[in-house]
């Protein structure tokens, strides 16, 4: 039995790909087992919970902020919970490790390294978030989506693979029907609030300007009654579905004629994945301006319009989404844009490459030959 452990999580663009990534590696192998190790704060509790994964989780604090005193911050974090991470790596008697950053994944690659397990990276963003950063050196294995995100990687480490993504994310080709939109408004795993203030008033107006069209507008958990009493108001509630959570976002996706949503990689990836045109407003927080980045790759593709928060009053909205349901043929043209993005293998690649990483060092160490992984830079912790 070959055990890998998935490590990270905390939103739905960290925990899907994990997912994603696990359900790959067993239909690779029955002799698989996957663990993955979280904390109690993410998304992970919820999303694996329900599956009833085996999800182990490691009390750690979060790390705030970037720069020097982040980094510095992150690195103390991760030490202090070293000892009990190489305690859980060693009682599953783990063969590699795929860290997705986040809270868990720098502390349990961390560990596995200091045990001379192969530790590998996944960064679906174009910029490397804090924890996935601070394991660069320690790696075997970099797997990313962006080309940009190749910079500052050690080069011989770097698969780029895409965003692993659940089976359901299949190309769907897209064929406008006669009088008939559906706008889907996806906010990102936790909702988007300026997309929850803008989007039904756009929708009144386009619906007031004589088009005919049918909504599912994805609120986040904390703003579902919120919207709803937004397009009430305005007397939109009919032929408008407000949901705090989809659950089957593959079929919502294949369902709709215009997406509008926010950038974050999974979104995008499964935008390409289905193969769907969208209106991108990035989160203009995210971490290094990353959305921003990710969402005018697919912009320059032709599969997307862009619109910076600054830019996403109610009017632009009304406009840019006029724009769409009356141009049926350049739907179709932006949504075969996005779908020659689309990366559907990505898991299935991911996990392939990762399960030879671990066999092969196994079959190393089975054989005594000594390599560079053997050699631990980090010293067990006392008190283990
Ligand atoms: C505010 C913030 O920090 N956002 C980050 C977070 O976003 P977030 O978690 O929103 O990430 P993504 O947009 O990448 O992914 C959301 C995932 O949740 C799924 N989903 C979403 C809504 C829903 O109702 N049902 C559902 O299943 C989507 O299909 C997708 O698989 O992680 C991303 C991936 O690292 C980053 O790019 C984002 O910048």
């Amino acid at each position: 039995m070959t055990t890998i452990v998935i490590a990270g999580g905390g939103t739905g663009g960290h925990v899907f790909p994990m997912i994603a990534v696990g359900d790959a590696l067993r239909a690779l192998s029955s002799d698989v087992q996957v663990v993955y190790v979280g904390t109690a704060r993410g998304l992970e509790v919820q999303l694996m919970g329900r599956r009833g994964d085996d999800l182990r989780l490691l009390d750690i604090l979060p790390l705030r902020g970037g720069g020097a005193r982040g980094f510095a911050r992150g690195t103390v974090a991760a030490m202090r919970v070293l000892p009990e991470a190489r305690k859980l790596i060693r009682s599953l008697g783990a063969s590699a490790v795929l860290s997705l950053g986040g809270y868990a994944g720098g502390p349990v690659a961390l560990a596995a390294r200091s045990l001379g397990l192969p530790i590998a990276i996944l960064e679906p963003n174009s910029v490397l978030g804090l924890s996935n950063k601070l394991l660069i050196p320690l790696v075997d294995r970099s797997y990313i989506n962006f080309p940009e995100t190749a910079r500052g990687l050690l080069p011989w480490t770097v698969r780029r693979l895409g965003v692993p993504l659940r089976r359901s994310m299949e190309r769907a080709p897209y064929q406008p029907r006669e009088g008939k939109v559906s706008l889907l408004v996806l906010g990102g795993s936790q909702g988007a609030a300026a997309l929850n203030a803008a989007v039904p008033l756009a929708i009144a107006c386009c619906r007031q300007a004589g088009l005919s069209l049918d909504v599912v507008h994805q609120t986040g958990k904390a703003s579902e009654e919120k919207v709803r009493t937004l397009y009430a108001q305005h007397g939109q509630d009919e032929r408008t579905l407000v949901t705090a959570f989809i659950d089957d976002v593959a079929a919502a996706l294949k369902a709709a004629d215009i997406v509008v949503a926010r950038s974050g990689a999974s979104t995008l990836a499964e935008l390409c994945a289905v193969g769907r045109p969208s209106i991108l407003v990035p989160y203009p927080h995210a971490a290094d301006d990353h959305q921003m980045k990710n969402a005018r790759s697919l912009e320059r593709a032709g599969g997307a319009i862009v619109l910076p928060q600054q830019d996403a009053s109610e009017e632009r909205l009304t406009e840019t989404i006029t724009s769409l349901v009356m141009d049926a043929p350049r739907r179709v043209q932006m949504a075969s844009a996005a779908a020659s993005f689309g990366r559907p293998d990505a898991a299935a690649r991911v996990a392939a490459d990762l399960l030879a990483l671990a066999h092969e060092t196994a079959g190393r160490r089975a054989s005594g030959s000594s390599t560079a992984r053997d050699e631990s830079p980090i010293p067990p912790s006392a008190g283990e």
